[in-house]
């Protein structure tokens, strides 16, 4: 099947209105100017890619720009705005409603901002939570705080009830804070808005601490969960080296990538070992854990391992896989397991550990944003409505090669992303844990 190539942004309308943010195309003037159509960010920046496109005569995947547009589609006195947010936390999501919102108000000059209660749920007319007006005062100090401030939740809402809630309130604009599931939700949301042919834009912004949304650089959040991660596992190694052969597991989240696991065991040099998803292992044999671990512990006396929740999940009998109300498998404990199988194995042959297991998943997941995280939340929130307000839909922002872009939300769904077993990344994983690069299952 030919690739599609095609990363161009639907719109609901021409643009026609001048934009109230004051910026002009004058060149030399030291003020940012506004960003036109033309405006294209390269998706392979490789010199390998080029040549490739060149070889087949095709013009290569170019990105559409994010920023402020000198014509707008909304009216920003007769528009509605609306913020919903989907899904689990992930540090981030109230720097992003905070700075949705002052945008909103103080930028376009938009009055009317409606809070979704509690995800999708909120958009059904058959719950009973109330809608929020949100205003710059009621958002002020979110930032300080983890979690969402309106509330989220997981599992289906019927999407045509979804979209009479947003003709009923007379929702111009739907800003989607959530992850793959959120962003699938959204582009159907969007779909039917198109079927209904209604001035309705759907804007999604990657929530995740996963960091699974596909051909992003990164999600919002996931930095502050590995960054959080950090003194937990500096903690677990005290442990691991305060007893003889000390082994300290600590299970960090990752349902289907390792991202997080990997980033913190890169960023905490102490860890030996780093269990993913993407890896499936033995733990028996001679390219088996624990052989790796006996010759950890031989040589040191401890050890530090970090699994991600999804990692190892062939190791358990099969059983009727379990869902969350949204379908997500939920895994069962891969640090259970570790803790009761590794026992087992050294206890056999008479080698004596101490063996300490650590969960921190929620504790990582429900803190507020670090100030890295917060940089990128505002500009995500700020580049969103921008792209809404020139009246694009079914679009997240997101960075590519860093630089903010639009992308159609049907492209960041079609597949998580997942770490790249032969690519640097994991590369430096192996490096900075010195693990065996050969512990894949055989
Ligand atoms: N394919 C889909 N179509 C429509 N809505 C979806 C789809 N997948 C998930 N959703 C909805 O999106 C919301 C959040 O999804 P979930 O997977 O729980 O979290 P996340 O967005 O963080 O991945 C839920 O209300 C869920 O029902
Ligand atoms: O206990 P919950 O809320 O169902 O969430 C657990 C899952 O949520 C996450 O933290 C994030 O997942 P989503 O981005 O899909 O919401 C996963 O790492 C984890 O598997
Ligand atoms: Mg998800």
């Amino acid at each position: 099947m030919a690739k599609d190539n095609n990363f161009n942004i639907q719109t609901i309308g021409t643009a026609t209105i001048p934009s109230p943010i004051h910026l002009d195309q004058m060149t030399g003037d030291s003020i940012y100017k506004f960003i036109e159509e033309k405006d294209r960010i390269l998706s392979d920046v490789t010199l390998q890619g080029f040549n490739t496109c060149l070889q087949n005569n095709e013009a290569p995947v170019c990105l559409e720009k994010a920023g402020p547009r000198e014509r707008i589609f909304f009216r920003p006195e007769n528009t509605t705005a609306a913020i919903v947010t989907c899904g689990g936390l992930c540090p981030g999501i109230n720097n992003v409603i905070r700075s949705l919102v002052m945008a909103l108000h103080y930028f376009y000059g938009i009055k009317r901002i409606i809070g979704i209660p509690f995800g999708y749920e909120g958009l059904s007319p058959t719950s009973n939570h109330s809608l929020k007006e949100l205003t710059p005062d009621m958002v002020n100090d979110i930032h300080e705080f983890g979690g969402t401030m309106l509330g989220s939740s997981r599992g289906a809402q019927p999407v045509s009830e979804m979209v009479d809630m947003l003709e009923n309130n007379k929702i111009d604009l739907l800003f989607a804070i959530g992850g793959d599931g959120t962003l699938k939700g959204a582009n159907a949301i969007g779909d039917e808005i198109e079927k209904r042919q209604l001035p309705i834009s759907v804007i999604g912004i990657p929530k995740t601490i996963d960091n699974d949304i596909d051909l992003i650089d990164k999600s919002f959040g996931f930095e502050t969960a590995f960054d959080t991660a950090a003194p937990i596992i500096r903690d677990a190694h005290n442990e691991a080296t305060g007893a003889y052969n000390g082994v300290s597991i600590v299970k960090l989240m990752g349902r289907d990538s390792g991202f997080i696991a990997a980033s913190a065991a890169i960023a905490m040099p102490v860890v030996n070992f780093v269990l993913v998803p993407e890896m499936a292992f033995d733990l028996y044999g001679p390219n088996g854990f624990f052989e790796a671990l006996k010759k950890r512990l031989e040589l040191k006396n401890h050890a530090v391992i970090v699994v991600a929740e999804g990692a190892g999940q062939h190791l358990f009998e099969k059983e009727k896989q379990i869902t969350d109300a949204s379908g997500n498998v939920q895994h069962r404990d891969i640090g259970l397991l570790l803790k009761d199988k590794i026992k087992e194995y050294f206890d056999s042959q008479s080698i004596k550990t101490t063996i300490k297991y650590i969960d921190p998943s929620y504790i990582i997941r429900s803190a507020p944003a670090n100030a890295s995280d917060s940089v990128f939340c505002n500009r995500l929130a700020y580049h969103a409505v921008h792209g809404a307000m020139a009246g694009k839909t079914k679009f997240v922002v997101g960075m590519v090669n860093n630089q903010f872009v639009h992308l159609p939300i049907s492209k960041v769904v079609h597949q998580r992303k997942k770490i790249d077993l032969a690519g640097e990344f994991w590369f430096a994983a192996l490096q900075s844990t010195g693990q065996p690069f050969s512990m894949v299952q055989s």
